[in-house]
């Protein structure tokens, strides 16, 4: 009996045959799990299987398989499975990313609203993302030359625009209890999968070996919820400042009209926390591998900078208006989006009703997810897929930038990143800033650093260090 709860059925995608009981939890652990699985599926094709302890997941790792589900399915896989892990920490009740039903739909729209409102894509964010740039240019100004490691200044300043988005506060590089949450919030999302053994017995949670992630998560929770009650004693409903407000008005709107309320006072704190879960070691690992590229390779760095030198100039901070003249940029930017997806494996999916995909049968209740990495670097979809090369996003004068919609960076479907256009412009002014200023390169003697990146929930460029000259 045990054998056949645990055993995958023989109309579902095939897969690598797993362990008793765990399944092929360790399959989807290790740093390289992006690559691991890439390999599967070119073994087993463009849908494969595995079995998480008792759950059955699937993997889609083809575009047309992506969108037979995502898209065309639409209403079977927009359900989140919200690894047991993350469950057991944080809940999934009123949550954004892993919530569904009413209160997701509301929540999402409420968000996309508010970053509308909150300047995503217009001046006054461009000046706020600027400013954060300029403290990051400071930071590198006084490294004089001498090798500098940019994770935790990066880092700082991507959340910083967050908070300012949420709560209208920046942290200084230099705050301590800010540094150390940003940290743990890192060593979670790069030390876990997605998939590992902690999903298959969440009870792991409470040993000495994977206790220290509950507590990292418990102390954001605590900050955001701290924060957010001081941000409530001062809210005035005719002076909405950021996100915070704006929720906080359409709580009492929700109360004052006498409906039922899906947005609850008690989970002011979750929306916040969520953005920080989903907006800053994404956006954070991709800047950073922007930097790591453009440094390993000298002469796409120079035509970026040349670039900025000839549509920018050296007087004044970059603009929203420069971005269209500037392709090349935004080529290298996406190259790195292709090739270095900062949640490679995406954000888990349910399947809320038995279907079909790829010709298998996919019984209601299994995971999916979806392989960005391996589409992303498809043959079939991509020349030389393996090779960093901006200009594959060119027209062929170089003049206009080319998008594909084979690039899953962001998910597809009802369910996509949220946060894209946000994640996009803060790049686009991050890069344009720092090569505006300095000519990066490695520090003599050292050997390249290795670009293939690490792997947990977000994947990570290993450490590494530059040493800025200015231009
Ligand atoms: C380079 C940066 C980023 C990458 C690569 C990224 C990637 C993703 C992916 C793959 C998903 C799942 C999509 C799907 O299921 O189809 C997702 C969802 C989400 N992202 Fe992002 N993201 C980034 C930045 C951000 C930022 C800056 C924010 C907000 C501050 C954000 C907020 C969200 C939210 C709220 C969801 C859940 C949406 C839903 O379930 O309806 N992301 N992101």
């Amino acid at each position: 009996l045990v054998a056949r709860y645990f055993r995958r059925s023989d109309h579902v995608p095939p897969g690598p045959k797993g362990w008793p009981i765990i399944g092929n939890a360790f399959t989807m652990t290790g740093e390289n799990l992006y690559a691991t699985l890439t390999e599967y599926s070119r073994t087993y094709g463009g849908i494969f299987s595995l079995q998480l302890g008792p759950k059955l997941v699937i993997i889609l790792n083809t575009l047309d398989v992506a969108k037979e589900a995502y898209v065309d399915q639409a209403s079977a896989f927009s359900k989140r499975f919200m690894p047991p892990a993350i469950r057991y920490i944080v809940g999934q009740e009123g949550s954004l990313i892993f919530g569904d039903g009413p209160i997701w739909k509301e929540q999402r729209k409420f968000l996309l609203s508010a970053f509308r409102e909150f300047g995503v894509g217009k001046k006054s964010l461009q000046e706020r993302v600027n400013e954060e740039a300029s403290y990051v240019l400071e930071v590198i100004e006084r490294a004089k030359g001498q090798p500098i490691n940019l994770h935790f200044v990066i880092n700082n300043a991507v959340s910083n625009i967050i908070c300012s988005l949420s709560f209208g506060e920046r942290f200084d590089y230099n705050d301590e209890n800010f540094q150390n949450l940003l940290k743990k919030l890192h060593v979670n999302v790069s030390s876990i999968s997605l998939g590992g053994i902690v999903h298959v017995f969440p009870f792991l949670m409470e040993t000495p070996i994977y206790g220290y992630l509950k507590k990292n998560f418990q102390s954001l929770v605590d900050f955001v919820r701290r924060l957010s009650k001081e941000h409530s004693e001062t809210f005035n409903g005719n002076d909405i400042r950021d996100i915070l407000d704006k929720y906080l008005l359409e709580i009492q709107k929700q109360e004052d009209s006498g409906e039922e309320s899906h947005f609850k006072r008690s989970d002011d704190w979750r929306l916040v926390f969520e953005l920080f879960l989903a907006g800053t070691d994404t956006t954070t690992n991709t800047l950073l591998f922007t930097i790591l590229f453009a440094t390993y390779y000298p002469d796409i760095q120079q035509k970026i900078s040349d670039e900025i030198d000839e549509v920018v100039g050296g007087a004044r901070r970059p603009q929203l208006s420069d971005r269209p003249n500037m392709p090349y940029t935004e080529a290298t930017i996406m190259e790195v989006l292709r090739m270095r997806p900062a949640a490679p494996l995406g954000v888990p999916r349910s399947v809320s009703a038995d279907t079909k995909v790829g010709g298998f049968f996919i019984p209601k209740g299994t995971g999916v997810f979806l392989n960005a990495f391996a589409i992303n670097h498809d043959p079939q979809v991509w020349d030389h897929p393996y090779e960093f090369d901006p200009t594959r996003f060119l027209s062929p004068d170089g003049k206009k930038l080319i998008k594909n919609d084979s690039l899953m960076t962001f998910g597809t479907g009802r369910r996509a990143c949220v946060g894209e256009n946000l994640a996009k412009m803060e790049l686009f002014f991050f890069v344009t800033n720092i090569f505006q200023r300095f000519h990066l390169r490695f520090p003599e003697g050292t050997s390249k650093p290795d670009l293939r990146g690490t792997q947990g929930i977000s994947l990570k460029p290993a450490p590494f260090e530059i040493c800025a000259e200015r231009r």
